[in-house]
């Protein structure tokens, strides 16, 4: 009996960058749209071009590992991007390859494809089973296929070939491997093998139809092929391979699939994870010390292998030639560009067969029952076995050592089966075994008390409990420092505009009604307060600056959560502000708002004014605000104290006083003892700054 023990080591990691290849469809049989011609083209076989949307006059140009044009065949599309990365999966590494662009762009075409026009899956898992047809003759390796196929739908993960299966969860073992618990694993030992459980189950997949696509894929559905190949001499090398096959769900504008009711859920759902995949993209590319949000999402959670892990990852993205299609391509080009920056380091997984201590059998066969020719994992009736925890003491890395619990349980054993010998030995070796439990029992108090203060010390420990699962600590990621490769002359240039300035913004608030006040007013000695005026205004003018950025900050960079924290943004409302964000990239000013769709002009008009009135009532805006005031009651005792009526009159007919009491407000004579009006003035302004 052997058990097996991971041998795969970080010093055969080395770096591979995602390929990325874009593959534009031809027109759809519309003659209209082939009239307006098309939004994009390819430039030869590596760069393309499409129009530049703020100006018409330019196009903006990208480069990548490859451009399939609207003709290029399925073959084509598959020796040329896929085909070189399937050996790795035969030599223990991991692979994928994914799908991307919006809907009706022609992913399910690419990867699944039909019956004349085979795409990418079953392509690949034809060439695997060629591969190890080829490599069985001429090396020492045994060879295994096997297969699972689930689809994220509505952030479920489900089983497709085991449709009745509930929502499975997405875990990892201690080799950072993420892996599905209760997923069907089914061996294949040949493509129409395969091909039996995949036509079926491809049934299984949730798909509706849409404006823009008949047959919409409302999920995203992932194929996964295991190659485990095994050394027949000793110590039995074993390595494991994975391939991914991905084809996500589109990206989609309601506005123009018309969506409603479970197809908007399900739409929400799709552009919710296909914008944390932007945000893992973003993370992977800003550097190794930000965290990667891969757990926002299943798909990201999913797929953490294939983007700034260990997988060789090829990303083949789908666009479209209509002018329809415009923002979609566009923004599916921008996402392309910053994921060929995303570098893997892939490894191979490789375990080797160590003998087991005999007590070690002990310990299954009580596990098993005490038969002993049980199997430790049952197969299911059709061959289909659940996944199993690689980390698990039934999978592949156990820890040689036998525990304490192996040792009393072989002891036991061992007092039970020894019959044959005569009493007295069999009363000498439970004596000798008794005390052995005793001293074993000992140890094992000792272990778990040891375990115990060990647990407690981690979770003292700050950070330590907190510290994602996922980090890759063995193996920094290593990036170029340069976040954009795409070449975007155009968009460099618009760019550079200069800033909007906040004073030609629709609703400007009190700051701007001021300046507009005391341009009106004439004052006989006007320089004194026109210079106090403009000061005030500048400074409520930077905090509506301070609001405004904070704002568009939030609304750039916030998740659903955050959004909410705004004020009449509610979760749909916040849902619909990141599908914007994914369909149409940053707000660059807060009237882009009104482009959101259910965000009318009178929602947004409100919403403007939630914000000035926060940005005077809110925490430490309120503190400068109150310097305002006693400024304000500064000047006023002042001009009380330096009896000057005229200019008192000024200041309270711009408003500044405007809840002084009335005989403050400059009578014919001084009033003869101003401390009573010092405290008036300050119980007013205490009012004014609460009543704000
Ligand atoms: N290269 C191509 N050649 C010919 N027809 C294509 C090509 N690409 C896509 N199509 C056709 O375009 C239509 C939409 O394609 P497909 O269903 O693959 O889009 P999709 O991106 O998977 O959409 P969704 O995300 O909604 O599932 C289909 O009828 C498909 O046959």
């Amino acid at each position: 009996m052997a058990q097996r023990v991971t041998v795969s080591s970080d010093g055969n990691k080395k770096i591979s960058r995602v390929r990325v290849a874009v593959r534009l469809r031809p027109y759809l049989d519309k003659e209209d749209e082939k009239g307006e011609g098309p939004c994009v083209r390819g430039l030869d076989k590596q760069n393309l071009e499409i129009v530049n949307w703020r100006n018409a006059t330019e196009t903006v140009k990208y480069h990548f590992d490859a451009f399939h044009g609207e003709k290029t065949t399925q073959q084509e599309v598959f020796l040329s991007s896929v085909k070189p990365v399937l050996s790795h999966v035969l030599n223990g590494q991991n692979a994928s390859v994914f799908a991307y662009g919006p809907t009706g762009a022609g992913k399910t075409h690419t990867m699944l494809g039909s019956a004349e026009k085979p795409g990418v899956i079953p392509r690949a898992v034809r060439e695997v089973f060629n591969l190890v047809h080829a490599k069985d003759a001429e090396e020492g390796w045994d060879y295994s296929i096997s297969m699972s196929y689930l689809e994220i739908y509505n952030e479920k993960v489900l089983d497709l070939l085991s449709p009745s299966s509930q929502d499975l969860p997405i875990r990892q073992d201690k080799d950072k491997n993420i892996f599905i618990p209760g997923l069907t694993n089914v061996t294949i030992s040949s493509f129409s093998d395969f091909d039996t459980h995949f036509v079926p189950a491809s049934l299984n997949r949730t798909t509706a139809s849409t404006k823009l696509n008949q047959r919409s894929s409302r999920s995203h559905a992932i194929l996964l092929i295991k190659v485990v190949r095994t050394s027949r001499v000793l110590p039995h090398r074993q390595q494991t391979g994975k391939l991914y096959l991905v084809d996500l769900a589109g990206s989609e504008d309601n506005r123009r699939t018309g969506n409603q009711g479970i197809r908007l859920k399900e739409s929400g759902a799709i552009n919710l994870s296909l914008f944390t995949l932007s945000k893992v993209v973003d993370s992977l590319n800003s550097g190794a010390s930000v965290r990667v949000p891969y757990r926002d999402s299943k798909l990201t959670r999913l797929l953490q292998d294939s983007l700034g892990g260990s997988a060789h990852s090829v990303m083949i993205t789908n666009i479209a030639p209509e002018y329809k299609y415009y923002f979609d391509t566009f923004s599916a080009l921008n996402f392309a560009a910053k994921s060929k920056m995303i570098v893997n380091k892939p490894f191979t997984r490789e375990t080797v067969a160590v003998p087991v201590l005999p007590v070690k059998r002990a310990r299954e066969e009580h596990k098993a029952g005490g038969s002993g020719s049980e199997p430790h994992r049952k197969k299911q009736k059709d061959g289909k076995t659940p996944e199993q925890d690689a980390s698990s003491p039934s999978a592949n890395s156990i820890s040689a050592e036998p525990s304490v619990m192996d040792r009393l349980i072989a002891l036991e054993k061992l007092v039970m089966n020894c019959q044959n010998k005569d009493r007295l030995s069999v009363t000498k070796d439970v004596a000798q075994s008794r005390k052995e439990i005793q001293e074993l029992k000992k140890k094992q108090k000792e272990f778990e008390s040891k375990a115990m203060l060990f647990s407690q010390v981690a979770k003292e420990t700050p950070g330590s409990a907190e510290e994602p699962v996922f980090k890759n600590t063995t193996a920094p990621l290593q990036r170029k420092p340069a976040r954009q490769q795409a070449v975007v002359q155009p968009l460099q240039v618009s760019q550079l505009q200069p800033p909007v300035h906040l004073a030609v913004f629709k609703k400007q608030s009190v700051c701007v009604k001021k300046r507009e006040l005391s341009s009106r007013i004439e004052l006989p000695d006007g320089k004194e307060n026109m210079k106090e005026n403009s000061w005030e205004s500048q400074l409520d003018t930077q905090m509506l600056e301070q609001s405004k950025q904070k704002i568009l900050h939030i609304l750039n960079s916030g998740g659903v959560k955050e959004l909410k924290s705004l004020q009449q943004i509610g979760d749909k409302k916040a849902k619909l502000l990141l599908g914007w964000r994914e369909l149409n990239g940053q707000f660059t000013k807060l009237e882009d708002l009104e482009k959101v769709e259910g965000m009318t002009e009178k929602r947004f008009a409100s919403f403007l004014k939630v914000r000035d009135q926060k940005t005077f009532c809110h925490g430490h805006l309120c503190s400068d605000h109150l310097l305002i005031y006693f400024s304000r009651l500064f000047i006023v005792i002042i001009l009380f104290l330096a009896k000057d009526n005229k200019k008192m009159a000024n200041f309270q007919g711009q408003g500044f006083i405007r809840n002084l009491p009335m005989r403050f407000e400059g009578e014919a004579t001084p009033h003869p003892f101003p401390i009573p009006i010092f405290v008036s003035a300050m119980v007013t302004c205490t009012s004014l700054y609460l009543t704000h």
